[in-house]
């Protein structure tokens, strides 16, 4: 088994801008192991989505290698990469993107249905995922029925119900107040030491990197910094 659940060789990402390109990612090598809570900082523009959405499997690398649990994103099929996704990938992002016309729970048993649980299967595996957000209660309710805390709440337990081993996390908290911020940031945190889910998020805000147990700095598409902030990411 290899020793990092992520591994980036080399990654450069170009996009075609009119008759030009533009290069979002210059020659990336990062690693990143099994349990790690770590984020990519960096100004507007510096790559942070880009490169996540590489490891997410959403986008491939114009060149070099970019290994998610052994699996060599560029070469995926389209049904391989949607299977890694399906399976081992959760996403929160900065919207919600809750269905408004499901409830709470049935949103989150979305996730499962691409899935062959059984239906007791689902509901206990929803529930418990209600419970690690602390929802049980409103389960029955629908998305405008709740607060926006909430529903980046219903997120966290939609993207872990599946118990994804790498959760991608763009922006999480950039429509949260601080205390809703605070509230999502310890549940992550909790979920990270539990289960062991290696948290990558992307970020600008002060708060998140507060959490975090790694911090890259991307600058122009270039890695500027990679720091370890406490030595339990790795024990
Ligand atoms: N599909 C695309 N086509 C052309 N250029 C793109 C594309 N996607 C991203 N870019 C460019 O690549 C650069 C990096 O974008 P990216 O979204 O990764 O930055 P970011 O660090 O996540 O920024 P932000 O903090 O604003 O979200 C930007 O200059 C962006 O305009």
């Amino acid at each position: 088994m290899e020793n990092h659940i992520i591994s980036l060789k080399n990654i450069t990402k170009r996009f075609k801008v009119g008759e030009g390109e533009f290069t979002a990612l210059k020659d990336i090598n990062l690693e990143f192991k099994k349990g790690e809570f770590a984020g990519l900082v960096g100004p507007s523009g510096s790559g942070k989505t880009t490169l996540l959405n590489i490891i997410g499997s959403l986008d491939s690398p114009t060149e070099g290698q970019a290994l998610v649990m052994g699996n060599d994103i560029s070469k995926l099929s389209h049904k391989e990469s949607a299977q890694l996704r399906n399976h081992h990938i959760g996403f929160i992002f900065q919207v919600y993107n809750l269905l408004p016309v499901y409830t709470v729970y049935e949103n989150v048993e979305f996730a499962l249905l691409l899935q062959n649980y059984t239906k007791t299967e689902r509901k206990k595996m929803v529930m418990e995922a209600l419970e690690w957000v602390g929802l049980t209660d409103m389960a029955d309710k629908k998305p405008d029925k709740i607060s926006g805390g909430e529903g980046q709440r219903v997120a966290i337990a939609r993207a872990m119900v599946k118990r994804p081993e790498i959760l991608i996390a763009d922006e999480p908290t950039a429509n949260l107040d601080a205390e809703n911020a605070h509230i999502i940031l310890k549940m992550m945190k909790k979920l990270n030491k539990e289960l062991n889910t290696t948290f990558l998020f992307s970020t600008h805000d002060e708060k998140v990197m507060k959490y975090l147990n790694r911090m890259v700095s991307l600058r122009d598409g270039s890695v500027e910094k990679d720091e370890i902030i406490a030595k339990e990411a790795y024990m």
